[in-house]
């Protein structure tokens, strides 16, 4: 149900929030097919030339909410600092057969069903920004009162900006928030750190930038063509006595190495998402 999902949808969509994530999200959705006459921003301090360039390709930005159509889905894209503020505005567009989506880290079922009522259909889920160019990765978890065919919908919209992975149980969300949502970040780190180690071992800085950058994505990209395991894609780079060795030796210490540190940081992001809760 993925493109049709989009195409022939009863009512609108309605973006609150559009910026990184919920523009991406946007953009994926029209180039799958959405129709722009579909398509509803809410985001009020939307600059006046972004805002523009939107309504000129039919997209309805920051209309009068009396005159808007009971809404196919409603998708949450604010921070989830400003959910208290920004939902109950949108919460009289919710009617029958709406579904309501949520981006925010942090943000619970129970937090959302207290701004929209026991009745309404809610769906949970975290994305990532590789959606911008349709590589993004969202874990999703369906409420009580969602139907099939409002979660196929859900589906089709996560769809449109990369893979998507439903769980049944919402206490996973904000592991897997720490590990997919904020993921991207670590790959990007990873990039930056090798580049500044390549100049404190003496490489012109342009260079090491250069070839960091393009070492991160080339592996990514081996990670993504090949059916073989991470772990078979690294030994195969190390040589036995050689040099790879030696850094991985660093690497993969015990105690200091990157198997400790990455699990204090998805335990610190795992914390922070409980604590966005509300
Ligand atoms: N970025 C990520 O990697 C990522 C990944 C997964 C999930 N998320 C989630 O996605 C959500 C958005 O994150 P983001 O990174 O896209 O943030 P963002 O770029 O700041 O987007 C949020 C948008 O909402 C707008 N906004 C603020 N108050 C609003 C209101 N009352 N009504 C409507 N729109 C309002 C903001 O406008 P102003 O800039 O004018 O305030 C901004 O355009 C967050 O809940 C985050 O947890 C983000
Ligand atoms: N970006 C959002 C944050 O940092 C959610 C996951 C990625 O809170």
């Amino acid at each position: 149900m993925s493109e049709s999902a989009l195409k022939y949808l009863s009512g609108p969509v309605v973006l609150l929030g559009a910026g990184k994530m919920g523009g991406a999200m946007l953009e994926g959705w029209l180039k799958l097919g959405l129709s722009s006459d579909h398509a509803i921003v809410l985001d009020p301090h939307m600059p006046a030339e972004a805002a523009e360039a939107l309504a000129a390709r039919g997209v309805s930005v920051n209309p009068n909410l009396d005159t808007v159509s009971a809404p196919s889905v409603i998708l949450l894209a604010v921070k989830p600092q400003v959910a208290p503020d920004a939902l109950p505005r949108v919460a009289p567009l919710v009617k029958a057969g709406t579904v309501v989506v949520s981006i925010m880290a942090g943000r619970t079922l129970s937090f959302m069903t207290d701004i929209f009522g026991a009745d309404a259909a809610l769906v949970r889920s975290i994305p990532n920004t590789p959606a911008a160019i349709g590589r993004g990765v969202s874990v999703a978890v369906a409420g009580p009162r969602v139907s099939a065919a409002q979660r196929d919908l859900a589906s089709a919209l996560l769809s449109a900006i990369g893979i998507v992975e439903w769980i049944e149980d919402e206490a996973l969300m904000d592991a897997a928030t720490a590990v997919s949502g904020s993921g991207p970040a670590y790959a990007f780190l990873l990039a930056e750190a090798m580049a500044q180690a390549g100049i404190e071992a003496g490489l012109p800085a342009e260079l090491s930038h250069r070839i960091a950058r393009a070492t991160v994505a080339g592996a990514g990209a081996l990670l993504d063509h090949s059916d073989l395991p991470a772990a078979t894609l690294r030994q195969n780079v190390t040589s036995p006595g050689g040099t790879t060795a030696a850094a991985l030796a660093v690497l993969m210490h015990e105690e200091n190495g990157f198997g400790p540190l990455l699990t204090a940081a998805i335990a610190a992001a795992t914390k922070r998402g409980k604590e966005l809760a509300g």
